[in-house]
């Protein structure tokens, strides 16, 4: 856990030994300490140089040793230890020193760091704070200012970055350890005092409250609700206002405010969930660790509207050579002049050289014959997406891949019209699709294990964070997403304003309530979809009675906004006005809540006095009652896929684990207990119903999230 070896006659190397990330754990503390403990009484030893395994210092504390009880030697005791040591101690800094690696790096009196080393404190992302001292040295090393932005937001940041903010005392291009023995050499027989960050007196700015004000009121606009920013904030303060002593006291009661909150459960649930999606599995035995993917050189996106143009974008970023397929002369030069454009003010914002020379453009499909991959992206149709693929399967090589970025079509009816149904994948993006990091890869029952592996791996080439979904109508997000709107819709029909749901919603944490993320996607989609599924227009079967469409209730009010031409933003219309078309600054309009109460009136609907907790409960227990729908069915294949799904697409607050990890937070035996009044209140809503899943994990006594996967593994899996 931590190696003890003496160097060059008198320098104690320490290495911590914990792979993959050298954590902090129990064990490793407990080694830790026994090392520091020999260095400092060992005479022959005159400095300390301590680093990680693998060229990696540390990744902080052991996260997943905060779900049980806390074990082993603490670690501020330790740190505080090897700042007061008599003997000089250098960190050297290999990949990262994150958390309690950044902590340890501060007291250590010297850093070197290695060029391409990453430090930060992420504990706030995990719902925590720095408690081993972080929030109380930081700021006496780099000032307020400085300190709050890297604890409030856990950004990590680059070893230039920490030379010129003073944390580093040195970057290298060479291996950081040999540097830092010899920095260690150097340093012997000089003195510590100043170099014991704890006692250094913060650098104060006068205006301490206001700049305090502005962080908390901007923390508060960017994460609402979220606790753990606000109490780093509080903690930064003691350590301007208060001794050290009395400052890290502070930092530990602030730190056992936040340990055990539901926060802090769920989102260091995201952090391990994140990593879980990444390791699909499928029911024939082929996963993540076994399936090879395919080396992807060159790339083919037909199609260039918004999402062709945004995949153009992410794999030329990746390094990919793609080729740009457009069906018209004009279509064509518009997407390259966007392409080109994105391209360019990526890079420049990145400060590297845009990837130009990937790019080509052209509007004949036979360029395409060499590519390792195509990704289509036309108009969501599946009449014109088949014969792109039987097109496909004529011009490109057998072993080209070909893809599909549909929303929900059937991935498997387009793999039926090719000539190599084991290479079609689906691999859905989101919009806009150079900025959005979820990818759902749609396996086929007749996709290869090779297909999939490759898609995911290419997905996180791009920087995605890519989960494999089964396939049916809507796949996992988008079917999700339907009864959450239908709720919203019911909602209104019985007394709610679109603002009075947003509003809720947006408290609740989302960063969008669900009408204002409708007019910014356009209502129209929806609109055209119900047309051609015969939900509403001309293709209606008059046997429906109103509100009612194949025995199940349907509120038509979405169509009628659309009827008056509102589409949302782009028309300056939609469940909101905005100042102009394309405008984003959304107002109550007093035309839609005429629409509403006419509607009400015409229908002789009796509004009535809807509670937050009912918006919140009906929108929310229906979308995670049909996630236990899409585990029964097999279409995900565990709790965590889905919940990183609505996390990383569809704006999901973070703090709240996302929608299955939510429910077992209320608790599942309540969630069922609501499903079923709500249910009874509307039978004709069949989404409303509690999911056989549902009822079976309340009756095995509701296990934890983590372990539902055991009780969904008997079904049936589509993936
Ligand atoms: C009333 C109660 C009072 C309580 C008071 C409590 C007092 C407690 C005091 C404790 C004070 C401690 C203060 C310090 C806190 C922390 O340090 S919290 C941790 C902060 N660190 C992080 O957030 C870093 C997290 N990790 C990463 O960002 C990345 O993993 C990485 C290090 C950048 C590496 O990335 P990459 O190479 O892409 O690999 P990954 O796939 O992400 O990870 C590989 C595997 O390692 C696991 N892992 C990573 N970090 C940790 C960690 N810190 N702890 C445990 N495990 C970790 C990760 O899950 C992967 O695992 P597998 O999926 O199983 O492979």
């Amino acid at each position: 856990m931590a190696r003890y070896e003496l160097v060059k006659r008198s320098v104690a190397l320490i290495t911590l030994t914990n792979p993959p990330v050298n954590a902090l754990s129990s064990a490793v503390r407990h080694a830790m300490a026994k090392s520091m403990e020999q260095a400092l009484n060992d005479p022959k030893v005159t400095a300390v140089v301590i680093c990680g395994e693998n060229g990696r210092f540390c990744g902080g504390a052991d996260i997943r040793e905060f779900a049980g009880p806390l074990r082993g030697p603490p670690l501020v005791p330790l740190l505080d230890a090897i700042e007061a040591g008599e003997k000089p101690v250098v960190a050297a800094i290999e990949g990262v020193a994150l958390g309690g690696g950044f902590e340890l790096a501060l007291v250590c009196h010297y850093c070197i760091a290695h060029f391409k080393a990453r430090l930060g404190l992420p504990e706030v992302t995990l719902g925590i704070l720095p408690a081993a001292g972080g929030t109380q040295r930081l700021p006496r090393l780099i000032g307020i200012p400085a300190a709050l932005e890297l604890i409030t937001t856990g950004r990590h940041i680059s070893a230039q970055e920490a030379l010129k903010l003073g944390i580093v005392d040195q970057v290298t291009e060479q291996n950081a350890c040999e540097v830092a023995v010899e920095f260690a050499l150097r340093a012997v027989a000089k003195p510590l005092s100043s170099r014991r960050v704890s006692m250094l007196t913060t650098p104060c700015p006068p205006d301490l409250d206001a700049l305090l004000e502005v962080v908390t009121m901007e923390v508060k606009k960017k994460a609402r609700g979220v606790m753990a920013p606000l109490a780093c904030i509080q903690a930064v303060r003691a350590a301007a206002t208060m001794p050290y002593s009395k400052g890290i006291k502070r930092e530990s009661e602030l730190m056992a405010t936040l340990f055990n909150s539901g926060q802090a459960r769920a989102l260091q649930y995201c952090f391990f969930a994140q990593r879980t999606a990444g390791k699909w599995t499928l029911p024939s035995g082929a996963q993540w660790n076994n399936s090879k993917p395919r080396e992807i050189r060159s790339a083919a996106i037909i199609g260039l509207g918004t999402m062709g143009r945004g995949i153009v974008v992410s794999l030329a970023r990746a390094g990919i050579s793609v080729i740009a397929v457009e069906s018209e002369k004009k279509l064509l030069e518009t997407g390259k002049q966007m392409v080109i454009g994105m391209l360019e003010r990526d890079a420049k914002r990145r400060g590297v050289s845009a990837s130009l020379n990937l790019l080509k453009f052209t509007l004949s499909l036979q360029d395409l014959k060499d590519v390792d991959l195509v990704i289509e992206a036309v108009f969501e149709d599946m009449a014109l997406k088949k014969r792109v693929f039987q097109e496909l399967s004529k011009v490109c090589r057998p072993a080209t891949l070909l893809c599909t970025n549909t929303s929900g079509l059937d991935v498997d009816a387009l793999a039926g019209v090719t000539d190599r149904p084991h290479l079609v994948v689906g691999m859905h993006f989101f919009s806009p699709a150079h900025v959005m990091k979820l990818l759902e890869v749609v396996c086929g029952p007749r996709s290869s294990s090779e297909t999939i592996a490759t898609a995911m791996s290419l997905g996180k080439r791009m920087g995605k964070v890519s989960v494999a979904v089964g396939n049916c109508p809507g796949f996992v997000g988008n079917r999700m997403l339907k009864p959450y709107l239908d709720q919203a819709t019911f909602l209104l029909e019985e007394g709610a304003t679109p603002e009075q749901i947003d509003k809720a919603l947006e408290d609740f944490g989302f960063a969008m309530g669900v009408f204002r993320m409708s007019d910014l996607a356009g209502l129209d989609v929806g609109w055209r979809i119900r047309k051609e599924s015969g939900l509403t227009g001309p293709d209606v079967d008059p046997k429906n009675p109103p509100r009612r469409r194949h025995g199940r209730r349907y509120c038509p009010i979405p169509d009628m906004v659309c009827e008056q031409g509102r589409f949302g933003q782009k028309t300056g219309r939609g469940w909101y006005m905005y100042d102009k078309p394309g405008g984003t600054n959304a107002k109550p309009d007093p035309l839609i809540q005429n629409l509403l109460e006419m509607y009400r009136s015409r229908y002789a609907i009796q509004p009535r006095n809807i509670s937050d907790k009912e918006i919140i409960e009906r929108c929310l227990f229906a979308l995670a009652n049909e996630g236990f729908r899409i585990l029964e069915d097999g279409i995900a294949a565990r709790p965590e896929d889905i919940d990183v799904i609505y996390l990383f697409g569809y704006g999901f607050p973070r703090h709240r684990g996302g929608p299955m990890f939510y429910a077992s937070m209320v608790g599942l035996e309540r969630v069922l207990e609501r499903l079923e009044h709500y249910h009874q209140a509307h039978p004709d809503v069949p989404h409303l119903e509690p999911s056989p899943l549902l009822k079976k994990l309340v009756a095995c006594g509701s296990p934890s999230v983590q372990t539902w996967r055991e009780h969904i593994k008997t079904m049936h899996s589509h993936l």
